[in-house]
């Protein structure tokens, strides 16, 4: 993984998309120039089972065809059945080691809102750090209220090559402000799930540039 795979990092799963097919939106925000791609299927409409784990595998093909990382949210076990190319986990989730251990050289993202979870994050080789909400967001039922991007700032500051995702409510208004404040990317569900024009919005929000 590089700087630049962060730049536009896409979320999805079968619950962010209401009018069109998920794999149809997936594949042309790949074609649009989204860099990465995470598979987040979770809520109280999640496909289970077997529908689960077909949903994965064609969303992981289509990251493959457009040679764009394919990560998967929270679920360790399917991450390595299906031989992703990387697994993001939260603070709620799993011990930072424990995953590591299990995942080998896997990418590693990890949530972090303090700076002991970015050392612990650091302290296990966490490829990149998610830092987030930056903003209000409606994608996430429990998500912590938003933080602006101070701590942001602060974490670049004090960890200039640490790569830092922002994540939560970042659409083509805001995203500007979060690479100002040193995000290498930017990490959007709502801004392409709902966009109205997918490859304008992926065009608009690659090509912002911190100043
Ligand atoms: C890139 C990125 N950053 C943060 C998150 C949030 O992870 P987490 O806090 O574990 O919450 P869930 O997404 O699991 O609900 C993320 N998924 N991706
Ligand atoms: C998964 C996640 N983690 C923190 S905010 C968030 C949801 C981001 O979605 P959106 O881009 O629609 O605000
Ligand atoms: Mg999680």
């Amino acid at each position: 993984m590089n700087n630049h795979d962060l730049k536009l990092y896409f979320i999805m799963g079968s619950a962010n998309v209401h009018k069109r097919p998920p794999l149809e939106v997936l594949e042309e925000a790949l074609q649009s120039g989204i860099t990465m791609f995470q598979f987040r299927e979770k809520g109280p409409d999640a496909l289970t089972g077997q529908a689960y784990e077909i949903f994965a595998q064609s969303c992981q093909k289509l990251c493959k065809q457009y040679h764009i990382p394919f990560i998967v949210n929270d679920d360790i076990e399917l991450a390595l059945k299906l031989g992703a190319d990387g697994i993001h986990i939260g603070q709620d989730d799993f011990p930072v080691a424990v995953i590591r251990e299990k995942i080998g050289d896997m990418l590693l993202g990890v949530s972090v809102h303090t700076k002991d979870e970015v050392h612990t994050a650091l302290q296990y080789a966490a490829d990149y750090v998610g830092i987030g909400p930056i903003f209000a967001t409606t994608s996430k039922s429990d998500a912590k209220p938003p933080s602006g991007t101070e701590f942001l700032q602060q974490v670049r500051s004090e960890h200039p090559d640490l790569p830092i995702v922002a994540i939560g409510g970042i659409d083509e208004s805001n995203a500007q402000l979060v690479f100002k404040a040193g995000a290498h990317g930017i990490a959007v569900i709502s801004a392409i799930c709902e966009s109205v024009n997918i490859k304008d919005t992926v065009l608009t929000l690659t090509s912002i540039q911190p100043s």
